[in-house]
């Protein structure tokens, strides 16, 4: 499956010791991150991370573009609801075609856990189904 991994700067040591303790469901999937998140991620864990750009760069927009495209699994974001965003516009547009693609989204720690332990027992293998229809067109 392919994940997309984001934290907003006060929720970026969460996303790493996230990412560190699931470690061993992680490495056997296919992780892409916005810019400074994979970075911390790849630093602390190993965990080999596909990088886009950073979030207030564009990178949200590039992860959204892929669940456009039906190419992202699962979405784990760890928000900062306390900090305004100068790319707010991003990040609702991202967690809007979350919405529109059906794409697994957990926006904090306490989901993001039932949703990874989730992946882990094959509960997300229908995305492979959407894949293959998308293929089919
Ligand atoms: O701002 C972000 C998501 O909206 C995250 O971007 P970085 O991972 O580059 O800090």
């Amino acid at each position: 499956m392919n994940i997309a991994l984001i934290a907003h700067d006060k929720k970026k040591s969460e996303m790493i010791n996230f990412t560190t303790a699931y470690r061993d469901i992680f490495k056997k999937h296919d992780l892409f991150a916005t810019g400074t998140t994979g970075k911390k991620i790849h630093d602390a864990s190993g965990l080999p991370v596909v990088r886009f750009q950073s979030g207030p760069l564009g990178g949200d927009q590039q992860i959204g573009a892929r669940i456009a495209n039906e190419e992202m699994d699962m979405v784990i974001f760890f928000r900062d609801p306390l900090t305004a965003q100068p790319h707010e516009p991003d990040i609702t547009a991202l967690l809007r075609l979350c919405d529109v693609h059906q794409i697994p989204v957990a926006t904090n720690m306490a989901g993001a856990e039932i949703m990874i332990r989730a992946l882990d027992r094959g509960e997300i293998n229908w995305r492979q189904v959407v894949k293959d229809r998308k293929d089919q067109v």
